[in-house]
């Protein structure tokens, strides 16, 4: 059983600042754990001077035993103590040293997989980790320095029988340390099993509206059911998988100590060892084999906190987005460019050698057929990936050679999946800005048609608002999410546009809001909606990975190209009138 890289992965989890504390809570379990076999091994003398009426002998060895004892309970004690301040830098750290480093990967990590993962090892995993030194780790130790300290004794005693333990110990470790092995199979088959399910119950529950429209209720929601089917087999077949293990280890512990018996046994009945001597190589084989009974029975625990220690690890490894130590200077503030940029999400590229400067306060208007890439376009501009060739700038400087704060101050996204946080109106428009004052968050409010929400609301602005702005609709939402972006008032705005129809209401109050954007600030909008396109200082159509055309309307329509084609189609199937809005 090897425990170098599970204590490796837990120094990584404590960060450097606390690896001291890590070693100095092992030596001290390792001490307690050799003083407990010192104890023991005091026994045999003890033993003997009694069984041979040396009183005076008998009492000096009990207060050599009673020294021992007393040294073991401190050591037991201090370790316990520094076993406690790990588990609470564990539990308090963790979730800090985790949150840090997540906030920092490229966005393209999160898949739904992974979300489920995180949020297991944010709340189990550094809980597990944390009892694992109150529960595993000091049993674990103990069990393995108490029999090597006895083992050692024994050797003095008798070397044969100290051989015969040196020589049934690793025997020992290499039994648990499969059955460990298959505890951990186990563990993991189950654990990507509850993962799945747990993601499956949070989309049930998330997603009921459309379930029900799709006349899916809990009984026929086929993936849940097939989720949860699979955790119950993986769950038996980890029980299944563990119980060779642990009966293998219960039976290679009798058997070491019936191997010891025996030795003892053989070697009194050949002469070599006296009877008195006898009783007390029983009592070092009997104490012998305990810790390890107790190793064989935590060994399979060990393994599942292992696995979680691993988990945590896990994430805090992944490559983070590489950041300079300080932000390139700025030569052309709220300019945004791609040059020669080629990105994919994995397989193809998604978009080839795309290259589009938006000039500082100007519109442009993404326009391109489902999947074209557009989304990807503004993802990369706000760095939520790196692009596999060209160079994407923002205020004039690489996105590379920028700090993360400090592009994003440069940009306000406006998405179409507007999340808001559980939290009241007003916070929620604050979060644009945290500084704002309450003017400032009052005017972006009014700009973008919330303060009329506001009027509508018991509370006001200190409504609240729901699980991502549940108590509003998608109009109201946009709405919120508008007045975030004016409140931030940064150079860049990405602005997703609704797909949606909004009602007279709310398209009045966004192109209204849009219009207060574009006074400030350079605007890149996915634009679905005439009136927008219309406007654009610039309309950059993309198609099959790449630019297809760019200009303004008028030069579009009369190229007759593909926007033209586009914009045709889109009269057809929306009703649309493209003439009427020149
Ligand atoms: N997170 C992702 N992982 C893998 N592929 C993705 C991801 N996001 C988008 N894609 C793929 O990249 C391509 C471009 O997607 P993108 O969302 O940029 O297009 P779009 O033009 O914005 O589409 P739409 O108008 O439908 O929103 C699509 O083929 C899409 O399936």
């Amino acid at each position: 059983m090897n425990l170098r890289p599970m204590l490796r992965d837990l120094a990584a989890i404590l960060g450097h600042g606390h690896r001291g504390a890590l070693r100095a809570y092992l030596v001290w379990a390792v001490v307690y754990g050799v003083l407990q076999g010192v104890a023991t091994a005091l026994a045999v003398p003890l033993l003997k001077s009694l069984l041979s009426d040396d009183t005076a002998g008998a009492l000096r060895w009990l207060a050599a035993m009673a020294v021992a004892v007393a040294l073991t309970c401190a050591a037991g004690h201090t370790q316990a103590m520094k076993g406690f301040e790990v588990a609470l830098t564990v539990l308090t750290s963790t979730h800090r040293r985790v949150g840090d480093h997540v906030g920092a990967l490229p966005v393209g990590w999160f898949s739904a997989e992974r979300v489920g993962r995180l949020s297991r090892v944010v709340t189990d995993g550094t809980v597990q980790v944390g009892g694992l030194f109150a529960h595993l780790l000091t049993p674990l130790v103990v069990g393995l320095a108490t029999p090597a300290t006895i083992a050692v004794a024994a050797l003095l005693l008798d070397w044969r029988l100290g051989v015969a333990m040196l020589v049934c110990a690793p025997l020992l470790l290499v039994v648990f340390g499969w059955s460990a092995r298959l505890v951990g199979k186990g563990d993991e088959l189950s654990d990507a099993a509850a993962v799945e399910a747990a993601n499956r119950v949070v989309e049930f529950a998330r997603h009921q509206r459309t379930l029900r429209a799709l006349g899916r209720t809990a009984r026929g929601h086929r993936p849940l059911d097939e989720a949860i089917d699979r955790q119950h087999s993986a769950g038996r077949r980890a029980m299944w998988l563990s119980v060779p293990g642990v009966l293998a280890g219960g039976f290679a512990t009798q058997f070491a100590f019936t191997v010891l018996l025996l030795v003892g046994v053989l070697l009194a009945l050949g002469g070599d060892v006296d009877p008195v001597a006898l009783v007390a190589v029983l009592a070092l084989a009997a104490r012998f084999t305990g810790p390890l009974a107790e190793l064989s029975a935590l060994s399979g625990a060990v393994r599942m906190a292992h696995n979680d220690v691993r988990r945590i690890a896990e994430v805090l490894e992944q490559e983070p987005l590489p950041e300079p130590e300080t932000t390139a200077e700025l030569p052309r503030p709220g300019e945004v460019e791609l040059s020669g940029v080629t990105f994919g999400y994995g397989g193809d590229p998604v978009l080839r050698d795309v290259s589009l400067r938006v000039p500082p306060r100007t519109m442009t208007a993404l326009v391109g057929a489902s999947g074209s890439g557009k989304t990807t376009v503004t993802r990369l501009i706000a760095r939520f990936w790196d692009a596999r060739a060209g160079t994407v700038r923002v205020g004039g400087a690489d996105v590379r050679q920028q700090r993360t704060e400090d592009l994003m101050a440069q940009i306000a996204v406006v998405f179409q999946d507007v999340y808001l946080f559980d939290d009241t109106l007003e916070a929620n428009v604050r979060a644009g800005r945290p500084d704002a004052t309450d003017e400032q968050v009052r005017e972006a409010g009014r700009l973008a048609g919330v303060a009329e929400i506001v009027e509508r609301l018991p509370h006001g602005w200190a409504t609240r608002v729901g699980e991502g702005g549940a108590a509003l609709s998608g109009g109201e939402r946009q709405r919120v999410s508008i007045a975030r972006a004016i409140v931030k008032d940064a150079p860049v705005v990405l602005l997703d546009e609704a797909t949606a129809a909004l009602d007279a209401e709310n398209e009045r109050y966004v192109q209204a809001a849009m219009r207060t954007l574009l006074e400030r600030s350079t605007v890149l909008v996915i634009a679905h909606r005439l009136p927008t396109v219309v406007a654009a200082d610039q309309i950059v159509v993309l198609d099959g990975c790449g630019v297809a055309e760019r200009g303004t309307h008028a030069e579009l329509l009369a190229a007759n190209g593909r926007y033209a084609a586009f914009w045709r189609e889109r009269d057809r199937a929306r009703g649309w009138r493209l003439t009427s809005a020149r």
